[in-house]
């Protein structure tokens, strides 16, 4: 069964994972039977530990990975009935590393971004570059605009993969670690561009090693753990200290810093 949720009486697009199971073509199993809902509006965190499956879980959720088991669902309709072009005009994604195929530079690389609403052939023009110059100054990219797409640093390219999404202008846009390459200033600017997403009504997923930047963002996290199953909910109340000493197998203190209204967890180091 499909949930549509309704806010204030209006039924609002989600994406409904239902039953999910995914086996590698070696018959590795990945995870089993996996439901929860993205909503838009929300910035859901995705943890785990190394190699448990959640650049897997997000690849199918952006239909990279047709499912061994069970559905994805957007707006009511499963994904095996969709096209391509519709998923793409829908759903954005940011894989963890950027291997462009072309030596453009970065704002012909970020006006690509509009692809899945053009025509096939049809040369971007004025509004695709105006879609794409909004894109780059939110993440204060002029300056490296006219460089070579392969000429920047693994950061500067992961935020101008994310320009990129924001210009395709999806409902929902999926990100594997955006945050893996950037430096502690950009990972806060990047919390906040995707907590400003969230309030203009996209539904917003990462995956993410740092539990501190889902206590930031103060929102949904599910957690998939070794043994293929997830738990999902608001981040407050699952990432506890016995928690997250049963995920990591290390001990981590979680605080309310009343200085930063906020929860934050901080490693004990090494004992
Ligand atoms: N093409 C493949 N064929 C078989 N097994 C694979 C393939 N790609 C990944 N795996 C395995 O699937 C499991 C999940 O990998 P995945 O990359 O989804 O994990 P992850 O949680 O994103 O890891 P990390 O946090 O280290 O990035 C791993 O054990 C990995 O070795």
């Amino acid at each position: 069964m499909v949930i549509m949720e309704t806010e204030n009486g209006r039924d609002y697009m989600n994406i409904v994972v239902q039953n999910l199971g995914f086996n590698y073509p070696n018959g590795k199993s990945i995870f089993n039977n996996l439901n929860f809902t993205i909503n838009k509006s929300k910035v859901l965190s995705i943890l785990g530990p190394n190699g448990v499956g959640k650049t897997t879980l997000l690849g199918c959720i952006a239909r990279l990975y047709l499912p061994s088991q069970g559905d994805v669902f957007f707006d009511g309709k499963s994904y095996l009935s969709m096209t391509q072009c519709e998923i793409a005009q829908n759903i954005g994604y940011v894989p963890q590393i950027i291997v462009p195929a072309f030596n453009y530079s970065v704002i012909d690389y970020i006006v690509t971004g509009c692809a899945p609403s053009m025509k096939v052939f049809q040369k971007p023009k004025k509004e695709e570059y105006d879609r794409a110059w909004c894109a780059v100054k939110k993440l204060k990219l002029e300056h490296i605009a006219h460089k070579s797409i392969m000429q920047i640093s693994g950061g500067e390219r992961q935020q101008a993969a994310i320009a990129r999404v924001i210009t395709q202008k999806p409902s929902f846009i999926l990100l594997d670690e955006p945050a893996s390459h950037l430096d502690m200033g950009n990972q806060m600017k990047l919390l906040e561009i995707l907590n400003d997403l969230a309030q203009e009504d996209y539904g917003i997923v990462m995956t993410t090693h740092n539990p501190d930047h889902v206590f930031i963002l103060d929102d949904q996290v599910a957690v998939l753990r070794d043994e293929g199953n997830l738990i999902s909910g608001k981040s407050r109340d699952i990432l506890n200290e016995e928690f997250l000493y049963g995920l990591y197998g290390s001990k981590i203190k979680v605080l309310n810093i009343k200085e930063l209204g906020r929860m934050a967890c901080i490693a004990q180091g090494i004992l």
